[in-house]
């Protein structure tokens, strides 16, 4: 363990707008025709209008099932101003510091991990597409806090391959934490677009610049708990087989875990994947179960908790944003060297996976007893039969690879950690009233 320390988004091409239809009749009158090829012209002005405005909107890879996602487009980069901005903020302010560019930093692991980071005195730079898969302004407000420490955020996605290139040119970076993806379980079902675009090709792009660089950096990056899908053997070890994922989310990470061992191979690059176990804490996401429960619980709304077969229990191995930090920070300073450079393999390079979990699995039903005493507020539950939609009844880290290699040791429990969340979301929502819709 070197230097570890211590802290803290249509095919919805716009149908004829309702009326317009083809009359095959042939008792058609001439005028009428003329009248019908005019119209025509004119729907057909205002669908390419459509198309275009849409294109001018998305990013062309972006095309998905859910018309209500949407990219941030209109970002600009580039020229001077911007160029030095993103060298002051990936510059390294202490010994042997890293230069970290950091995707996903507006997201909650990417806040925490960026800050960490530079207040050890390493050089961090964001980059972030600012998606509104969940509440784009509280993606903002981490953007904020970080500001305040001296991190830049680019905003942009990680499928432009010419802004990544960019990065690479005005900075050479030591390390890229990756943790830009389309994350959450259940959503696959319903935009599974998004999570090919993010998690598989956006993963893809971003290495094909990185193993151009010069150097080529190492690279840490964000896969899943979820990988081992239907396994029963618990706990779960990075040796057990990830080959039936329950969900497309997890199939996107196990594909990542597939596309990281290639660019291994064949271009030398040093990479870890970190397999998150449900990542909560202070400026978490809204989308995740202990989020919304203390939300709805608050507002009276019925919570559904899902149950396992024979009215088993459904449980996670929930661990504390800083246990995960720690391990971020761990897996960075471990990491290796890349052995290549310029797209050249050089020699053999790196390539790991670690658990990072807290190794106490906690059923649901616990976790919601825990938010009701520290909101003070009685639950209504909804006990309801685990619906088939990606989540597995079960997960539980076995975390001795990390342990071995950098020491990870989480030491914080669920009831700590939801204090700490609790306290946060109370100050950061004010009061009952502002949450209420
Ligand atoms: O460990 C991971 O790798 C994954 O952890 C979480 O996924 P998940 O564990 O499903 O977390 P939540 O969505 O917060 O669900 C937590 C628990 O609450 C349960 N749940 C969820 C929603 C609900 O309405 N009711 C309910 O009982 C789920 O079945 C699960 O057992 C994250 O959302 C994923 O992005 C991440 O990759």
């Amino acid at each position: 363990m070197s230097q570890m320390k211590q802290m803290s988004h249509l095919d919805h091409t716009p149908s004829t707008p309702g009326k317009f239809k083809m009359d095959k009749s042939p008792y058609y009158s001439r005028t009428r025709w003329h009248s019908s090829v005019a119209k025509l012209a004119i729907w057909s002005l205002l669908f390419i209008a459509v198309i275009f405005l849409f294109f001018y909107r998305s990013p062309p890879s972006s095309s998905n099932s859910d018309p209500s996602r949407r990219y941030l487009t209109s970002a600009t980069w580039g020229g001077a101003a911007w160029e030095k901005r993103v060298r002051t903020s990936a510059r390294i302010r202490s010994r042997n510091g890293f230069s970290v560019l950091v995707t996903g930093a507006a997201g909650f692991v990417g806040t925490h991990v960026s800050s960490a980071l530079k207040h050890r005195g390493d050089g961090v730079l964001g980059l972030d597409n600012f998606n509104d898969y969940y509440d784009p302004a509280l993606k903002r407000a981490r953007q904020a806090l970080l500001e305040r420490s001296g991190v830049f955020i680019v905003e942009g996605d990680i499928n432009d391959v010419a802004l990544l290139k960019k990065l690479f040119e005005v900075v050479p970076f030591t390390h890229v934490m990756h943790l830009a993806a389309q994350a959450g379980v259940r959503y696959a079902m319903k935009n599974p677009g998004s999570y090919v675009h993010s998690n598989i090709a956006g993963f893809v792009s971003l290495l094909e610049v990185c193993k151009e660089a010069n150097p080529q950096p190492a690279i840490v990056w964000a896969s899943s708990s979820s990988v081992y899908g239907l396994n029963t053997k618990v706990p779960f070890s990075e040796k057990d087989r990830t080959d039936q994922p329950a969900s497309l989310y997890a199939a996107t990470k196990k594909a990542g875990e597939e596309i990281a061992h290639t660019y291994n191979h064949i271009y030398g690059l040093s990479l870890t994947g970190l397999r998150f176990f449900t990542v909560y804490g202070p400026w978490g996401r809204p989308d995740m179960a202990y989020f919304f429960f203390t939300k709805d619980i608050l507002n009276g709304k019925t919570i559904p908790i899902f149950e396992a077969a024979n009215h088993g229990n459904v449980a996670r191995d929930f661990t504390y944003i800083d246990d995960i930090v720690k391990g971020c920070l761990g897996s960075l300073d471990t990491a290796e060297k890349s052995t290549g450079s310029g797209g050249k393999k050089k020699g053999p390079a790196q390539l790991r996976v670690f658990n990072l979990g807290n190794t106490s699995p906690v059923p649901v039903t616990d976790l919601v007893s825990i938010l009701e005493r520290l909101l003070k507020v009685k639950a209504k539950r909804n006990i309801m039969k685990l619906p088939r939609n990606g989540d597995v009844p079960y997960t539980h880290a076995n975390i001795s690879y990390a342990q071995k290699e950098f020491g990870y040791k989480p030491t914080t429990d669920l009831q700590a950690g939801l204090k700490k969340f609790v306290r946060w979301y109370l100050s950061y929502y004010g009061n009952k009233k502002a949450v209420a819709r």
